[in-house]
C-alpha cells in the first residue's frame, strides 16, 4: 500500500477545490490534520471571534469527512514540530498544504521544510487567492503597490480556471490519535457572548455555498446596494473566504456566465482580497506600523490614559454618533460589520478620537469573525491615510453626513434600540433635546475633532 499523505489544513477548511487534498489523494491514503498553533503567530494568535468561527468550521469539516468514513486529526502545538512528529508516527510519504502568506506561516513552512527527515516531502500548492500573491507584476517585474493598476493587471490574467471537485479519498490503514475539539476551549464560556453569533451565522463549507447561492440571486443589485448598511446588499462571504470554506476561484466561477455592473463591481471587491495579500507579501509587518514613516511621529492621544474612556466608548458603541455606535454594536454582537460602516467607525477612531489606527486594528482583530492579517491591516492603513496608496490623512469623513447619504436609519434602529423611536430626519444626528436619556451625548464635536486631527497632522 502507498504511504499515507498528510494534508495540513489552516485557512483552507474545505474539501472541494482543495489542491492539497487532490495532490495527496493521487499519491496514497490521506490523513487530514489541523494543528492549533498558538506559538508560531506569537502576538497574532487568533482573536476570540475567530476562535469561535474556527470551532464551528472544524466541527463542520470533521462531520463532512465523517460522511466519507473519514476523520479530521486535531493536534496542538508548534506546527512544524507537530507535523514532523506526526509524519514519523504515521510513516507519511509527504505533507501537502496550501501556501499561506502571513509572515508566521511562511516561517513555519520554512521550518517544516528544513526539519523534515530525508524521504518525507513537503509539497505546497496554491488556492488561497485568485492568483498566487507575488505573481501579478508590473511591466518591469516588480510588485504593485496601488490597487487600480493591480486590478487591471489581474483582470488580464483572470478567470482563475475551473474549480476542482471533491477528490476520492482512500482510507489509511490506521488513524493516529486526535485531540477532542471540545478540549481546545475555542468557544467562550465566562462570559459566553456567542448567543447572537450563533443566530447570525451558519458556519462550514456547505453553509458557504448556500450563502453564495443566496447572494447570487441579488448580485446584479450589488453596485447599487453595497454601500447601504440597512440592506443586506453584500455577500457576507468574508469569514467563509477567510477560513477557506469556499475558494475565491469557486466564487469567481459562480459568476462565469454573468456580467453587468453589479457582478463586475462584486468581482472587483473580491480582487481587493488578493491585493491585500500582495501588500502583505511585500511588507510582512504592514499591519504593525504606518507605512508612511513620518506617521510614527504623529501625536496620537494616549489610549491607555487621556483617551482611554473614549476608546472604551468606541468599543462599546457609546460615542453618541449613531452610525458609529450601530456599527460597533453590530461588530460586538455578530463579529461582522458592514464595509461602509467599517470605514466610518475606523475613521472616527483615527481622526475624531485621534487614537492610533493600530489600536483599532487590534480590536477588529479580536472581534471580527473575518479578521484577516492582510485585509485588516491594509484597510486600516487605507482609512488612516498612512499606507501605500494615495489616500490622505487629511481626508476626514463626516460620520453624520455619511449616515444620511447612505440611508442608515434602518440600520441604526436595528443596532441602537434606544433610538428606534426617532424619525428618519432626526435619527442620524439627534439634538440634545431629541436624544433619549439612555443614549449618550457626543463624546466629541465634529468640528473640534476635525481641527484637533488636522492640527496633529500639521505638526508632523
Ligand atoms: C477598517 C476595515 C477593516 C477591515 N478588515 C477586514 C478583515 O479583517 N477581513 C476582511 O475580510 N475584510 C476586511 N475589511 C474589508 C471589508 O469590509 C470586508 O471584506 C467586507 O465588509 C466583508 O463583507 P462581504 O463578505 O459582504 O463583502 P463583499 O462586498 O460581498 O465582497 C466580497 C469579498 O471580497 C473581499 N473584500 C471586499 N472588500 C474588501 C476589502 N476592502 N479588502 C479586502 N477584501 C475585501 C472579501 O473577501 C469579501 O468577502 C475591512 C475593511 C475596513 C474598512
Amino acid at each position: 500500500m502507498a504511504s499515507p499523505q498528510i494534508v495540513w489544513l489552516r485557512r483552507d477548511l474545505r474539501l472541494a477545490d482543495q489542491e492539497a487534498f487532490h495532490a495527496a489523494a493521487a499519491r496514497g491514503p490521506v490523513i487530514p490534520v489541523y494543528v492549533l498553533d498558538d506559538e508560531s503567530p506569537k502576538h497574532r494568535t487568533m482573536g476570540g471571534a475567530s476562535r469561535w468561527w474556527l470551532h464551528h468550521s472544524l466541527a463542520s469539516l470533521a462531520s463532512d469527512l465523517h460522511k466519507h468514513s473519514y476523520r479530521l486529526i486535531l493536534r496542538r502545538g508548534r506546527a512544524a514540530e507537530v507535523l514532523v512528529a506526526l509524519a514519523r508516527e504515521t510513516g507519511a510519504g509527504s505533507i501537502h498544504a496550501l501556501r499561506h502568506y502571513e509572515p508566521w506561516w511562511r516561517n513555519a513552512e520554512r521550518e517544516l521544510k528544513e526539519s523534515l527527515p530525508d524521504g518525507i516531502k513537503f509539497i505546497r500548492h496554491d488556492g488561497l487567492y485568485l492568483l498566487p500573491p507575488g505573481t501579478v507584476t508590473t511591466g518591469s517585474g516588480g510588485p504593485y503597490k496601488i490597487f487600480t493598476p493591480f486590478y487591471r493587471a489581474m483582470r488580464e490574467r483572470l478567470p482563475p480556471g475551473e474549480p476542482l471537485a471533491v477528490p476520492e479519498l482512500a482510507l489509511p490503514e490506521s488513524w493516529p490519535e486526535s485531540d477532542k475539539l471540545e478540549d481546545w476551549n475555542l468557544l467562550p464560556t465566562k462570559p459566553d457572548w456567542s448567543g447572537s453569533m450563533n443566530a447570525a451565522w451558519q458556519v462550514g463549507e456547505g453553509a458557504a455555498h448556500e450563502q453564495l447561492d443566496a447572494f447570487a440571486e441579488h448580485a446584479s443589485k450589488y453596485e447599487a446596494e453595497r454601500n447601504l448598511p440597512a440592506i443586506d446588499g453584500s455577500s457576507r462571504l468574508s469569514p467563509h473566504l477567510h477560513f477557506g470554506e469556499i475558494s475565491p476561484r469557486q466564487v469567481w466561477s459562480a459568476f462565469a456566465d454573468r456580467r453587468g455592473k453589479g457582478v463586475e463591481s462584486f468581482l472587483r471587491e473580491l480582487v481587493w482580497r488578493d491585493y491585500a495579500a500582495n501588500v502583505m507579501l511585500q511588507f510582512p509587518d504592514y499591519p504593525e506600523h504606518s507605512y508612511k514613516v513620518n506617521f510614527a511621529n504623529l501625536a496620537w492621544r494616549d489610549h491607555q490614559g487621556e483617551a482611554a474612556a473614549d476608546l472604551e466608548a468606541w468599543k462599546r458603541g457609546r460615542t453618541g454618533y449613531p452610525i458609529v455606535d450601530a456599527g460597533m454594536r453590530q461588530l460586538w454582537a455578530t463579529g461582522w460589520m458592514h464595509n461602509r460602516v467599517r470605514m466610518i467607525a475606523a475613521s472616527f477612531l483615527i481622526k475624531h478620537l485621534l487614537i492610533d489606527w493600530r489600536v483599532g486594528e487590534r480590536w477588529f482583530w479580536d472581534t471580527l469573525v473575518d479578521a484577516d492579517y492582510a485585509s485588516n491591516g491594509t484597510n486600516w492603513q487605507w482609512v488612516a491615510g498612512t499606507g501605500v496608496d494615495a489616500n490622505m490623512f487629511v481626508r476626514i469623513m463626516a460620520p453624520l453626513l455619511q449616515s444620511e447619504k447612505f440611508d442608515a436609519a434602518g440600520y441604526i434602529r436595528q443596532w441602537v434600540p434606544e433610538l428606534a423611536g426617532l424619525p428618519d430626519e432626526v435619527i442620524h444626528d439627534p439634538s440634545d433635546m431629541e436624544r433619549p436619556d439612555d443614549y449618550p451625548p457626543k463624546i466629541v464635536e465634529h468640528r473640534t475633532a476635525r481641527e484637533r486631527a488636522l492640527g496633529a497632522f500639521r505638526e508632523l
